[in-house]
């Protein structure tokens, strides 16, 4: 697929959920690598960083976008010659499918185990890794039920109740606002994430927080399902994750907000789980209490506290 036309459907989120995104951008990286009609090295490195930029541009929130693109661009700097940058780039990006698809794999092995026979389960939005879990602990045999909510304004929860149901699994869909009222039949929350912070925080979709406040006051525990490439290495630096605010047109039809002149219409797509309502992070690396954050920071991508110190001087250069 051309690079502009998965820009476009990963901004209107026919392409969505920040493991599918990341993926779907690192082919759209691949692809634009072999066919660049670039003369010589720093041509073919320069039209590569802009179509960095044009996919990274597509959407802020899933840092699982920005972390994947720094994954297939990192060897171009030290690549001698053009077909050996075009090779790198295509096996960078073959490498990073097939260690996401791994991921969620090993991701549903071992949340499955924290998933118990007898289970009710709430899930919001549509997350790959989170429906993994739940999907592998019905195959094992776990007798499951799930609560999906509807996820407004773009009705995740469709896809998330159409692929519970193809697996014949028990399950209630309710309106996101009715998570307090049914919090005491809920046994675990399980959920995915967009991008967890150095401190253990959960990024991910608009309710998410509301949900794990409801289960925090129900003491119910709350798992969260994350690949280690939605780990955020920039929160070391003290940077935040943006939270992306879509059309209000999603909330409201334009033609009933036109009528109100008071009214602005808000639309945050994402929101910030604290890390005390948070009980277990699973990754494909293990299952990590929040506060561990760093360690995965560090060991499994990579950045270590030099590269920050490193990267703070030449932002600090950068400024002067
Ligand atoms: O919040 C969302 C999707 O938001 P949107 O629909 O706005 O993209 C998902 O919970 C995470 O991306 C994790 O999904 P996955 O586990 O599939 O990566």
């Amino acid at each position: 697929m051309l690079l502009n036309e998965t820009a476009e459907r990963i901004r209107t989120m026919e392409i969505r959920g920040a493991g599918r995104i990341a993926r779907a951008a690192v082919e759209a990286l691949a692809g634009y690598a072999d066919t660049l009609d670039a003369t010589d090295l720093a041509a073919f490195r320069s039209g590569m960083q802009e179509a960095a930029e044009t996919l990274l541009a597509t959407r802020p929130t899933a840092v699982s976008l920005p972390n994947a693109v720094h994954a297939v661009m990192a060897p171009l700097s030290a690549a001698d010659s053009l077909p050996e940058a075009r090779d790198a780039v295509r096996r960078r990006a073959d490498a990073f499918v097939t260690s996401s698809l791994h991921a969620v794999e090993r991701i549903a092995d071992i949340g499955a185990r924290h998933i118990s026979d007898g289970d009710t389960v709430l899930t919001h939005c549509n997350s790959e890794a989170a429906l993994a879990c739940i999907l592998e602990a019905h195959r094992q045999g776990k007798d499951l039920t799930v609560y999906a909510t509807e996820v407004r304004p773009r009705n995740q929860g469709h896809l998330t109740i159409r692929a519970l149901d193809d697996a014949g699994i028990r399950t209630s869909f309710i309106i996101d606002s009715a998570v307090r009222s049914i919090m005491n039949r809920i046994t675990l929350v399980v959920v995915g994430a967009d991008a967890i912070t150095v401190n253990g925080a959960v990024v991910n979709k608009i309710g998410t927080a509301q949900i794990a406040l409801a289960a925090h006051e129900a003491r119910t525990n709350v798992v969260v399902a994350a690949e280690t490439y939605k780990f955020a290495p920039r929160t070391v630096l003290g940077e935040l994750i943006e939270i992306e605010e879509r059309s209000p047109a999603e909330v409201l039809p334009e033609e009933i907000a036109r009528t109100l002149k008071h009214v602005t219409v808000r639309n945050p797509a994402f929101d910030v789980t604290p890390a005390e309502y948070v009980d277990l992070i699973v990754t494909e690396k293990g299952a990590i209490p929040p506060e561990l954050a760093y360690t995965i920071i560090r060991e499994y991508l990579g950045w270590n506290i030099e590269d920050f110190q490193r990267q703070l001087v030449l932002d600090h250069r950068n400024q002067d």
